[in-house]
C-alpha cells in the first residue's frame, strides 16, 4: 500500500501537513523534501511515515527529495518519538527541539572568505621588474611564497591590496578563490594545550570502571553515577575518558548545566583537546544562527567528534557515540521549561542505552533519583572521596541567626558578628571571599524569627505558601488552606512575618562595613551583558576583586585557589519553599558553594547563617555527609510517596481570563478522575503560587503515580479528547521539578 508522510513545513508558522509518497521515492523520517503548499513550492522535514490518514480529500504527492541522507539519525528519531510519548508533547514540537531552526530552514549558507593562491611565480628578472614598478605586488608574491602559496585576502591587507591582487591575477601569477570558513564562536580565545594529569588512585580506579563498565543482561553498559566530592578531580576523569573514546575511533558528548555559567569547564575541555581544535564543537544558546548551522553540520558530517553543550546538545547528531558525560547531573537546568519538557540527563541515559554507549553522570551532590538508581542496582556507583591534591574539605560553621535577630532587635540581620570578624581577617591577609545569597523566590512561607518555626501542611510536610491578596496559607501540593496564625504556633511570638533581603541590599551593607574592599555582584541583573560573567570571574581570578556577592550563578564548578572564606547569608530561603525538593536543593547548594572554599594551599572556611540550624540538610551538609543526608531524605520521600518512589507531574492552565483558566482545569480534573488508574493520585485544582504572570492567570494541579506509563497514557488520553478553549493554554510537565 502507498504510504503518506507528515511534513513539518519550513517557515515561521511551522505548519504540519500530510503528503503522499510517490512509490519510487526512497523517503525515510528525517529527510528534507520539496512539497506543494497552496499554489507555491515549499520545503520541509519528514516527521513520520505511515498509512495515509482517513480524509475526504486526496493528499498531494511530495514533489521531490532534497537530500537522500536524513538530517536526523535513526537513533535520534527513535529518541524523539520516545520523548513525544513520555512527555505528552506533539511530535512536531519535539522535532523542533531535535533540529535547530537554523538547520531545518536551510537558509544559512556557509561563510566564505577570499583566498589568494600563487599559481606561477614570475621568473627572477620579471620579479625584479615588478619589485621596482609595483612594490605592493612584489610584497604579495613574496608573502605568498613564504606561506605555502596561499593566504586569505584579509591577511594580505584586504581591500587595500585588491587592486594589486587583480593585476597579478591578470598576469596569471595568482588566482582568487573562495573558501568555506567555520564561524568559530571562540575565535577570540586561545587555548593552550594541557597535558593529562597523573591520576590519583581513586581517579584511576574510576577511569578503569568507566572504560570497562558493568553491563546489563543485554550487554549494554550500565549507567554510571560518579559521586566525587567537590574538588575531587572529576573533570580530569571525564577528560581522560573522552580521550579514550577518541582513541577508539568513537565520538563523545559532554553535557554541562549552562555554558555561560560554567566557562571554566568549557575552557578545560578546549585546552585539553587544543590540538584537535577542529574536532571540538561547542553548542549553546548564545551562538548566532550561522554559528549554530556550522557547528551542527561539522558534527553531522563527522568532522567534530567531541561535542560540549548545554541541555539541547543531547540531540547533537553524532554517530558512533562512545561516551556521554553529564556533569553536575543534579542541576535543574537540565530540565527544559517549555514543551517538550524533557530532562537532559534522563534523555542522556536513554540515548546511551540506544547507542550502547557509556553514560557517566557526575556530581558532588547527586540527585536522589540517580542515587536511588544505584541503590536498586540499575546504575553503577563510583566514588571519589578525597580532594584531588589531598587538601582538606573546608570547615563549616553554622550560625544561629535567631540569636542574631534578638541582638539586632526587630531589624533583619544580614551580617552576623562572626562572619564580619572572619571577613576582616581574610581581607587583612589578602585572601578572597565569596558571599552567597539564595535567590529569593516569589513563593513565601511564614517563618518566626525568634524560634525559626515554619508553617507546614500536615498532609504533605512542605511549607505552606502565603497568598497576600486573600491573606491565606495554601499547600501547593494538595490544596489544603488555612488562615495565617497571629502568633507563632511554636513559641507564641507575634513577630512571625515575612522577611528577606536581596543581593543589592547585601552589597550596600557590605560596602558600608568594608569601604576599602573591591567587590562585584553576580546575579541575573548584573550579568546580562554577553561575557560579563567570564570577565568578572577573570578579574576575580587575577585578584582585582576581593569579595564576590552572588546568587546560584556562582555555585557551580568554579575553581579559585585564593578563596578561603565562603559566607552563606540566608541558608533558609531555599529551604522553606513549597516544594518537596527544597531540602535536597539546600543540601546541594550548601555543599557546592562550600566546595568553592579552600581549593588551594590555604585552608577554607565556610560560615552558614540560618534560622533553622538543626534542619537536616544544613547539618548533613556541614558534615560533608551525602550518604547520611540521602538516607534520611529517601526515607521522607518514601513515606510521602514522592520521587524517586513515584512520578510527579503538573497540569496547568493559563489564560488572560481567570475564570476560563480555572474552569478549564476543573473540567480536566473531572475528566481525569473518571477511570483513574489506581496507581495515580490526583490532586485538587488550585491557583498557582505565582497566580498571575505575564498578564495570564495560572491554575494547576498535581498528579502522582508509581507508574510513569499509567500517568502519561492517562493524561494523553484526556488531553487529546478535551481540547481547551482558544484562549486557554494547557501545560503538562511530566517529572516536574518546580511546582509553579
Ligand atoms: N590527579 C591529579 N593530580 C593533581 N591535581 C589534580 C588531579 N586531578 C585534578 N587535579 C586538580 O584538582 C583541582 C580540582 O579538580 P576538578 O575541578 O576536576 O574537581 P571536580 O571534582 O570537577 O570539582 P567540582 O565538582 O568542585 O567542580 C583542579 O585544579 C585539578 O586540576
Ligand atoms: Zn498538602
Ligand atoms: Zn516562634
Amino acid at each position: 500500500m502507498q504510504q503518506s508522510a507528515r511534513v513539518l513545513i519550513d517557515g515561521p508558522s511551522e505548519l504540519v501537513f500530510d503528503y503522499m509518497i510517490p512509490t519510487d521515492m526512497p523517503i525515510v523520517t528525517g529527510c528534507r523534501v520539496r512539497i506543494p503548499l497552496r499554489n507555491r513550492d515549499s520545503t520541509g522535514t519528514v516527521l513520520d511515515i505511515g498509512p495515509p490518514p482517513q480524509t475526504n480529500f486526496t493528499l498531494r504527492p511530495i514533489s521531490s527529495l532534497i537530500d537522500p541522507e536524513p538530517l536526523i539519525t535513526p537513533t535520534l528519531m527513535k529518541l524523539g518519538k520516545w520523548i513525544a510519548n513520555y512527555y505528552v508533547a506533539p511530535l512536531e514540537q519535539v522535532m523542533r527541539a531535535l533540529l535547530p531552526e537554523s538547520v531545518r530552514q536551510d537558509t544559512h549558507s556557509e561563510k566564505t572568505r577570499k583566498v589568494v593562491e600563487l599559481t606561477a611565480m614570475p621568473a627572477t628578472d620579471d620579479l625584479e621588474k615588478i619589485a621596482k614598478r609595483a612594490p605592493k605586488q612584489h610584497i604579495i608574491l613574496k608573502l605568498l611564497e613564504a606561506n605555502a602559496g596561499a593566504m586569505p585576502l584579509k591577511d594580505l591587507g584586504g581591500g587595500s591590496v585588491s587592486a594589486a591582487v587583480k593585476s597579478l591575477e591578470k598576469k596569471g601569477h595568482v588566482k582568487l578563490t573562495e573558501e568555506a570558513v567555520r564561524r568559530d564562536p571562540d575565535e577570540d580565545q586561545e587555548f593552550l594545550e594541557s597535558k593529562p594529569l597523573q591520576l590519583n588512585s581513586e581517579q584511576a580506579e574510576a577511569l578503569k570502571q568507566i572504560l570497562e563498565p558493568a553491563t546489563n543482561e543485554n550487554g549494554i553498559p550500565k549507567p554510571i553515577l560518579l559521586h566525587g566530592v567537590t574538588g575531587s578531580g572529576k573533570t580530569e576523569v571525564y577528560l581522560q575518558a573522552v580521550q579514550h573514546a577518541l582513541d577508539q575511533g568513537k565520538s563523545a558528548l559532554v553535557l554541562i548545566p549552562e555554558i555561560s555559567l560554567t566557562p571554566q569547564t568549557v575552557q578545560r575541555f578546549k585546552s585539553r583537546f587544543a590540538a584537535l581544535q577542529d574536532q571540538v564543537a561547542v553548542l549553546h544558546s548564545h551562538l548566532s544562527q550561522g554559528e549554530r548551522f556550522d557547528e551542527w553540520h561539522r558534527i553531522r558530517n563527522g568532522q567534530a567528534r567531541i561535542v560540549i553543550g548545554a541541555r539541547s546538545a543531547i540531540f547533537a547528531p553524532l554517530t558512533n557515540l562512545g561516551i556521554i558525560i553529564v556533569d553536575e547531573e543534579h542541576e535543574n537546568t537540565y530540565k527544559q521549561e517549555t514543551s517538550p519538557r524533557y530532562h537532559g540527563r534522563d534523555i542522556a541515559v536513554l540515548r546511551a542505552h540506544f547507542e550502547k554507549a557509556v553514560v557517566v553522570l557526575g556530581s558532588a551532590t547527586p540527585s536522589l533519583e540517580s542515587f536511588q538508581n544505584t541503590q536498586s542496582g540499575k546504575y553503577q556507583l563510583i566514588r571519589l572521596t578525597q580532594r584531588a591534591d589531598s587538601q582538606a574539605m573546608p570547615i563549616m560553621r553554622v550560625l544561629d541567626m535567631r540569636i542574631e535577630a534578638q541582638k539586632q532587635k526587630g531589624r533583619i540581620a544580614i551580617l552576623s558578628d562572626r562572619l564580619r570578624v572572619s571577613m576582616e581577617k581574610k581581607l587583612e591577609n589578602g585572601e578572597q571571599i565569596i558571599l552567597f545569597l539564595n535567590r529569593r523566590g516569589f513563593a513565601r512561607s511564614l517563618q518566626c524569627p525568634p524560634c525559626g518555626h515554619v508553617c507546614e501542611c500536615q498532609h504533605c510536610a512542605i511549607p505552606l505558601t502565603y497568598h497576600r491578596t486573600d491573606d491565606r496559607l495554601v499547600c501547593h501540593m494538595c490544596g489544603y488552606q488555612s488562615l495565617p496564625p497571629k502568633k507563632c504556633p511554636s513559641c507564641g511570638d507575634e513577630a512571625i512575618r515575612l522577611q528577606g533581603f536581596g543581593t543589592q541590599k547585601v552589597e550596600e551593607v557590605i560596602q558600608k562595613v568594608f569601604p576599602q574592599a573591591r567587590m562585584a555582584r553576580i546575579d541575573a541583573d548584573t550579568m546580562r551583558r554577553k561575557n560579563a560573567l567570564r570577565d568578572t570571574l577573570n578579574k576575580f581570578k587575577a585578584h582585582k576583586i576581593d569579595i564576590i556577592i552572588g546568587t546560584q550563578m556562582i555555585a557551580k564548578g568554579l575553581h579559585f585557589p585564593n578563596v578561603t572564606l565562603v559566607g552563606i547569608l540566608n541558608a533558609d530561603l531555599g529551604l522553606h519553599v513549597p516544594d518537596f525538593r527544597a531540602g535536597e536543593r539546600t543540601f546541594q547548594l550548601l555543599t557546592q558553594v562550600a566546595g568553592r572554599a579552600g581549593r588551594g594551599e590555604l585552608e577554607g572556611e565556610v560560615i552558614v547563617q540560618t534560622f533553622t540550624p538543626h534542619s537536616p540538610s544544613i547539618q548533613f551538609a556541614r558534615h560533608h555527609d551525602f550518604d547520611g543526608y540521602a538516607e534520611q531524605e529517601l526515607q521522607f520521600r518514601n513515606q510521602f510517596g514522592y520521587p524517586p518512589f513515584a512520578h510527579c507531574a503538573l497540569l496547568g492552565t493559563r489564560s488572560t481570563h481567570e475564570r476560563r483558566a480555572e474552569f478549564t482545569l476543573e473540567n480536566l480534573h473531572k475528566r481525569l478522575s473518571k477511570d483513574l488508574p489506581p496507581q495515580i493520585e490526583l490532586g485538587e485544582p488550585m491557583p498557582s503560587p505565582l497566580t498571575r504572570a505575564h498578564g495570564q492567570f495560572r491554575y494547576q494541579l498535581m498528579l502522582k503515580s508509581t507508574s510513569a506509563r499509567a500517568l502519561h497514557q492517562h493524561v494523553q488520553r484526556v488531553l487529546s479528547t478535551t481540547p481547551p478553549p482558544d484562549d486557554v493554554t494547557i501545560i503538562f510537565d511530566m517529572d516536574a521539578l518546580g511546582f509553579f
